[in-house]
C-alpha cells in the first residue's frame, strides 16, 4: 500500500501486472468502471501495471479534479504510443503541464477559426485523402497501444525494417535515433495539425453519426426541430450562428445526445503534478485519474430516466436552454477541449441545416440503428443506413 492512499477502495493487484487480472472484460471500459463503480464506490484505485490510478465517477469529485484542484490535476501520463505519435508530447492533448504547453494550446486556441474556415477541398483531393489516411492510422494505433503503454519493454518485439503498422513504423523510426534520412521528422511536422484532424474531425463527425441515430429511434423529435427550424428560418434562408438562442430545441437535441452517448466517455487521463487530495483522500503525486464521463451522464442521482433520450432536459419550464451541472461532455478547466467552441458552432451548423432541407428515416426492410456503440478512441455507433430525402 503507498502511504496516504489506505482509504481508498482498491481492486486486487498483484506485482507487474497490477490489478489487469480483475479488469479482463467483454464489457467496454467505460461500462466496466461504471460496474465497478457499483462494488467499490465512485471513487477506487487500481493498478494499470504497476501505476497507480484512480477512477472518479461522481460529479462532486469531478469538478474537484477538473476544477477546483484543475491545476493540481492538470499532468498527463507518460506513454509509450502517443508519445511516439505526439514526439514525446509536442502536441497538446498528451502533453504533460508546462509553460510550452500553455503557451502552444493558447496559440492554437486563437488560430482556430483562421486554420479551420481558411481553406476548403473538393472530395477526393489528393491531399484530403492523404489528411484522412493519415488520421486513421492514428486513430488505428492509438486503439492499438493497449498493452505497449503498461509495459513498455514489450517493444522490443519489433522487427527493424518490418513495420506491421504506424506503430511499429514509428517506433522504429524512434529506435534508429535521430538525423538520419529514415527519422520521422516529417511526422514530428505534422503533429498540431495531425490533433486537430484526430481530435476534432472523429469527435464531431461522430457526434453528428450518433444525432441522426437517435433522430431515426424518435421521429417525433425530428419533426419538433423542423418545425422549430421552419419557424425560425422558413424554407431556404441558411442558419447563421446567430440563430442559436432562437433555436432552443435544436440545441437541447445537441446536448442530449453528447450526454447520453458522450464520444469521450472516458476523458483523457490525468496525472497529480504534486501530492494534492481528494474528497479528502490524500493523493500522491503521479497518481493517474480517470474520469468517467458515462458514469456522470448517467447518474440516477442527477438524471431522471438517464438511458432514456429526452432533449426537453435541457430546457426550463419556460423552454429557455439550461446546463445541468452533470454535463460535462468536453470536460472542464485547464485541461478543457480546445475545440469545444469550434465543435458546438460546427454540430450546431450541420444539424441546423440537415434538418432544415432533409428528412432521415430508416429505408424499408432496414433496422434502427444499434444505440449500444463500439468503443475505440472515440465511442462510435456501429454502421448503419439511413434514408435521406429532400423536405421540399
Ligand atoms: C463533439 C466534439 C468534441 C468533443 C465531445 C470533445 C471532447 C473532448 C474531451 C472530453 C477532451 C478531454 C478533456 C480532459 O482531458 O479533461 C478533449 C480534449 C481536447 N480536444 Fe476535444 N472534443 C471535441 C472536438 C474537438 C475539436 C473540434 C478539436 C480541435 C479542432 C478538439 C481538440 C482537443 C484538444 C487539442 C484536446 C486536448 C486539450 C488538452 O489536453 O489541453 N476537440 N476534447
Amino acid at each position: 500500500q503507498r502511504r496516504g492512499v489506505v482509504s481508498v477502495p482498491c481492486l486486487p493487484y498483484l506485482p507487474v501486472v497490477g490489478s489487469l487480472l480483475h479488469l479482463r472484460s467483454s464489457l467496454p471500459p467505460h461500462l466496466l468502471f461504471t460496474q465497478l463503480a457499483g462494488r467499490y464506490g465512485s471513487l477506487f484505485g487500481l493498478y494499470m501495471g504497476p501505476h497507480y490510478t484512480l477512477v472518479v465517477s461522481e460529479v462532486s469529485l469531478v469538478r474537484e479534479v477538473l476544477l477546483q484542484r484543475g491545476r493540481e490535476f492538470a499532468g498527463r501520463p507518460k506513454m509509450v504510443t502517443t508519445d511516439l505519435l505526439t514526439q514525446g508530447g509536442k502536441d497538446i492533448a498528451f502533453a504533460d503541464y508546462s509553460l510550452l504547453w500553455k503557451n502552444h494550446r493558447r496559440l492554437v486556441q486563437s488560430s482556430f477559426t483562421l486554420l479551420v474556415f481558411n481553406s476548403s477541398y473538393q472530395p477526393n483531393d489528393p491531399e484530403l485523402l492523404k489528411v484522412l489516411d493519415y488520421n486513421d492510422g492514428i486513430v488505428q494505433t492509438i486503439v492499438r497501444g493497449g498493452l505497449v503503454d503498461i509495459f513498455p519493454w514489450l517493444k522490443v518485439t519489433l522487427t527493424p525494417g518490418e513495420p506491421r503498422d504506424l506503430l511499429d513504423a514509428l517506433l522504429i523510426g524512434k529506435m534508429k535515433g535521430s538525423g538520419g534520412d529514415d527519422d520521422i521528422t516529417d511526422d514530428h511536422v505534422l503533429m498540431t495539425a495531425a490533433e486537430a484532424f484526430g481530435a476534432g474531425v472523429e469527435t464531431t463527425s461522430t457526434t453528428l453519426l450518433w444525432a441522426i441515430a437517435f433522430l431515426l429511434h424518435h421521429p417525433q423529435v425530428q419533426e419538433r426541430v423542423q418545425a422549430e427550424l421552419d419557424e425560425v428560418l422558413g424554407r431556404d434562408r441558411p442558419p447563421a450562428l446567430s440563430d442559436r438562442s432562437s433555436l432552443p430545441f435544436l440545441e437541447s437535441v445537441i446536448c442530449e445526445v453528447m450526454r447520453i452517448r458522450p464520444v469521450s466517455p472516458i476523458l483523457i487521463p490525468h496525472v497529480a503534478m504534486q501530492d494534492t487530495s481528494l474528497g479528502g483522500h490524500s493523493v500522491p503525486k503521479g497518481t493517474r485519474v480517470l474520469v468517467n464521463m458515462w458514469a456522470i451522464h448517467h447518474d440516477p442521482k442527477h438524471w431522471e430516466e438517464a438511458d432514456t433520450f429526452r432533449p426537453e432536459r435541457f430546457l426550463d419550464s419556460s423552454g429557455k436552454r439550461v446546463t445541468p451541472a452533470s454535463f460535462l461532455p468536453f470536460g472542464a478547466g485547464p485541461r478543457v477541449c480546445v475545440g469545444e467552441s469550434l465543435a458546438r458552432l460546427e454540430l450546431f451548423l450541420f444539424v441546423s441545416r440537415l434538418l432544415q432541407k432533409f428528412n432521415f428515416s430508416v429505408p424499408s426492410g432496414r433496422s434502427l440503428p444499434d444505440l449500444q456503440g463500439r468503443y475505440g478512441v472515440v465511442l462510435q455507433p456501429h454502421h448503419y443506413t439511413v434514408r435521406v430525402t429532400p423536405r421540399y
